[in-house]
């Protein structure tokens, strides 16, 4: 046999399993309309978005992957099936922090596949605030940075709102220096949102000490400015860099080799349990010596774990502040329950953000 028909033979089987598959994935997607008009026909008020069901499938597929495709990879083909199936349900609209190729819209897509509609919006607090109208089905907003810590505005943003947290997303941050001119020697200005400035200021210490350092709304509005001038450069992702037509100068200048950023889905209802899930809160103690302590106590003694805790300014007055806390398991879970409920009683101020699946790495 030559080469030729090798290579032939091999195709055929190719195109016979291509066939396979195109039947298959046709298959689930009646599948998928017959579980909406179950779940129309139950009167179920939600969305049809099943963000616990879509962690159970690709956990569940992760499980059973022996490759050579890796985890990630079926991760990233089987979300972009759920993401065609749940378009058949239902058109998705998904509001994140724009413009066009910020990495909050590369978190969305990593989450919702690109079946959904995706509009970028101006702020973090309009993301809320299109959620909160029903305009956006589910907001995504960047919430803390390996490198830099907590996004305060998301933060705030939740003191005010009654949304709640429906997932989270994490992303490797790649950051490039990127600008129409051919070379980093001529760079005099550099444009980025704070947190891209922050993640890569010793790389700009060392390498570009003169130049100036400007912050604006996002690593994306960054490109589109150092793309309109001369001897300008953005610290931007790559899919900014295509985008407005840059040179990648500089690729990952971020200082911290491992430079993640988290992200929150937000939405009107938090999924049931999966069994690996987080739930966040915002608690205020009562203000006496002790305070903070009785109201952790509880999460001590029912044996959870807390994943974070970040202070911030309440609003309800000068030195008031409110706690913002992670911690492994669900708020249904027996002994989460009995801890939230021995909080509630040392708290000023209580909320539950949302239990929601954690992220499937
Ligand atoms: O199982 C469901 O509830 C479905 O709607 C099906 C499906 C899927 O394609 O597997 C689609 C969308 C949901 O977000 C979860 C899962």
């Amino acid at each position: 046999m030559t080469d030729q028909d090798k290579l032939r033979q091999v195709r055929d089987r190719i195109d016979a399993l291509d066939t396979d598959i195109l039947r298959l994935v046709n298959e689930r997607g009646r599948l998928a309309q017959d579980v909406a008009r179950i779940k129309r026909e139950a009167g179920e008020q939600a969305d049809f978005y099943r963000p616990e069901r879509e962690q159970q499938v690709l956990r569940r597929l992760q499980g059973l992957n022996q490759g050579p495709l890796s985890d990630e990879t079926v991760t990233r083909l089987f979300r972009e099936i759920m993401s065609a199936c749940l378009a058949l349900q239902q058109p998705l609209r998904i509001g994140f922090l724009g413009p066009e190729g910020t990495f909050t819209q590369a978190a969305a897509i990593k989450q919702f596949g690109h079946e959904v509609q995706l509009q970028p919006l101006a702020s973090i607090d309009t993301v809320f605030k299109e959620v909160e109208s029903g305009d956006m089905h589910y907001g995504v907003v960047p919430v803390e940075n390996s490198t830099e810590g907590v996004v305060n505005h998301t933060l705030d943003c939740f003191l005010n709102s009654p949304l709640q947290i429906v997932g989270e997303v994490e992303l490797r941050i790649q950051h490039h220096l990127v600008s129409r001119e051919p070379s980093a020697k001529t760079i005099k200005r550099v444009y980025s949102h704070p947190q891209g400035l922050a993640q890569c200021r010793t790389w700009l210490d060392v390498n570009l000490p003169t130049a100036e350092r400007v912050t604006v709304s996002s690593t994306a509005e960054a490109a589109r400015l150092a793309a309109s001038e001369t001897s300008a450069a953005a610290i931007a992702s790559e899919a900014a860099a295509e985008m407005y037509d840059l040179h990648l100068l500089v690729e990952g200048i971020e200082d911290n080799s491992g430079n993640t950023t988290r992200f929150l889905v937000i939405g009107r209802q938090s999924p049931p349990p999966t069994g690996d899930d987080k739930t966040s809160l915002v608690v205020s103690r009562i203000d006496q010596p002790g305070g903070l302590v009785r109201l952790l106590q509880p999460l001590s003694d029912h044996g959870i774990n807390m994943t974070r805790l970040d202070a911030r300014p309440s609003k309800q007055g000068v030195w008031e502040y409110a706690f913002f806390i992670d911690l492994l398991g669900h708020a249904d879970d027996d002994r989460v329950r009995g801890a939230l409920d021995a909080m509630r009683e040392q708290a000023s101020l209580f909320r539950v953000l949302g239990s929601y699946p954690r992220v499937a790495r």
